[in-house]
C-alpha cells in the first residue's frame, strides 16, 4: 500500500513545534554530575524532523517561535543553513528563552535527558502566527506532540491541524511525549487522542500508545482497532531496538528491524527515523521500504554524537539496506 499526497505543492512537508537546543555530554560513559563539557546542536524533535527530510532531500518548512536572542538566532541560522524553510518561524517578544536538553550519555544503553523548559519559546507560538497560505503549500503537516502541552501553543497546533485538513495536506502526528512538559496524564490523554483521532498517519513508541490511552501495557491490536474507527490511514507502533510495526486501515501489518549497529546513545533515533520514513513514504516509496528507510536512519545516528546533525544523506541510508541484505543473503 502506497500514501497518497496532493502534488503541486511547494514544501514536502511542513513540521509545527519547537526549535530548541541540544548540549549533549562530549564526554560519554558517565553521569551527568561528572559530565563537565557539552557540545550544541540544534534540537527538538519536530526541528530533527525537518532537519532530517531536509538532508534527504525533501523541501521542508517549519512553524515555530524562537527566543529573541543569540540561542534562537543560532536555531534559525542553522535550520536555514541544511535547507529548511524559516520565514513562518516568528521571532518572540517577551522575553521568553529557548528550550534546552542536556543529553547525559552514562552507557550506550543508558541514556536520558535533562530538559529545561521553563517559559520556553516555542509553548508561547499564538494561533494567529499560524498562517493558511503557507500550510496549503504542503503535502505533510507533521505535528509534534509536545506543542499540545500548553497554550497558546495547543490551539496554534490546533488550528494548523484544521487548515490542513482544510486544504487536503495529510497530516502526521509524531507523539513525541516529553512528561515534563505536561501537568498530568489525563489531560495529556484527552489531548493525543483528539490529535490521533484527525490525524491520517500517527507514529510513536508504545509507551506513547500507552499515555495516549491512558492505559500500562497497552497491546497493539487494540490501539488500531480504536484508531481505525477515525481518520488514520497508517499507524506506526516503534519498540525500540526490538523494531517497528506499520498497520493500515486496510488491514495489513508490515514489521520493521532495527540495524543492530555500535550505538554510541540512544537519542536520536526516533526523530531519525521519522524523517527518513516520512521521506519514502512522501516519494512514492511502499511501506516495507518506508519501514527500512527510518530503521536504517535510526541505526546511523544512534552511533553518533548528534540528532540533527547526524541526520543521513539518502545515499548513506541505501548502503546500509544493502549491505545488511547481503549479508543476510550469506547468511541464509
Ligand atoms: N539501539 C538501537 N540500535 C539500532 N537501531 C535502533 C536502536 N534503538 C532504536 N533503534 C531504531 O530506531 C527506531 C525508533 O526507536 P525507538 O526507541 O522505538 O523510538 P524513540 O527514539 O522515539 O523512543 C526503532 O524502531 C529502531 O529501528
Ligand atoms: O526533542 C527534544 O527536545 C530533544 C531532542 O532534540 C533530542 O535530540 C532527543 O531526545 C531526540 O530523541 P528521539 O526522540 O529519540 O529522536
Amino acid at each position: 500500500m502506497k500514501i497518497q499526497f496532493s502534488s503541486d505543492r511547494e514544501f514536502d512537508l511542513i513540521a509545527i513545534g519547537r526549535a530548541c537546543m541540544d548540549l549533549n555530554a562530549v564526554e560519554y560513559n558517565r553521569p551527568m554530575e561528572e559530565t563537565m563539557t557539552f557540545k550544541k546542536y540544534v534540537g527538538g524533535s519536530p526541528a530533527n524532523i525537518a532537519i532530517g527530510s531536509s538532508k534527504l532531500g525533501l523541501k521542508a518548512g517549519f512553524i515555530g517561535k524562537l527566543a529573541n536572542d543569540q540561542h534562537g538566532r543560532f536555531i534559525e541560522q542553522y535550520m536555514s543553513g541544511v535547507g529548511v524553510d524559516t520565514s513562518n518561524m516568528v521571532v518572540d517578544q517577551e522575553g521568553h528563552k529557548t528550550g534546552l536538553a542536556f543529553t547525559e550519555i552514562k552507557s550506550p544503553e543508558e541514556c536520558s535527558i535533562l530538559m529545561y523548559r521553563d517559559e520556553v519559546a516555542d509553548l508561547y507560538l499564538q494561533p494567529s502566527e499560524v498562517d493558511e497560505n503557507y500550510i496549503k503549500k504542503a503535502k505533510v503537516l507533521l505535528v509534534s506532540g509536545t506543542a499540545l502541552a500548553k497554550s497558546p501553543s495547543r490551539e496554534a497546533v490546533l488550528k494548523a491541524i484544521q487548515l490542513a485538513k482544510k486544504n487536503d495536506v495529510k497530516v502526521v502526528f509524531e507523539l513525541d511525549y516529553r512528561g515534563y512538559t505536561w501537568t498530568s496524564l489525563e489531560e495529556t490523554s484527552v489531548y493525543y487522542t483528539l490529535v490521533a483521532q484527525q490525524a491520517d498517519v500517527v507514529v510513536g513508541t508504545r509507551d506513547e500508545f500507552d499515555v495516549m490511552e491512558n492505559v500500562t501495557e497497552g497491546s497493539n491490536a487494540e490501539t488500531i482497532e480504536q484508531l481505525f474507527k477515525h481518520s488514520p490511514e497508517l499507524v506506526v507502533i516503534k519498540h525500540g531496538v526490538e523494531g517497528s510495526y506499520a498497520y493500515t486501515k486496510s488491514g495489513e501489518t508490515f514489521r520493521g528491524h532495527a540495524y543492530l549497529t555500535k550505538v554510541l546513545k540512544t537519542f536520536g533515533a526516533g526523530d531519525s527515523y521519522a524523517s527518513a520514513f516520512l521521506y519514502a513514504l512522501i516519494t512514492g516509496k511502499d511501506i516495507e521500504t518506508a519501514l527500512k528507510f527510518g530503521s536504517a536512519s535510526a541505526a546511523i545516528v544512534v552511533s553518533k554524537h548528534s540528532s540533527s546533525e547526524a541526520m543521513p544523506t539518502v545515499a548513506e541510508i541505501e548502503q546500509l539496506i544493502e549491505e545488511r541484505s547481503e549479508k543476510a543473503e550469506q547468511l541464509s
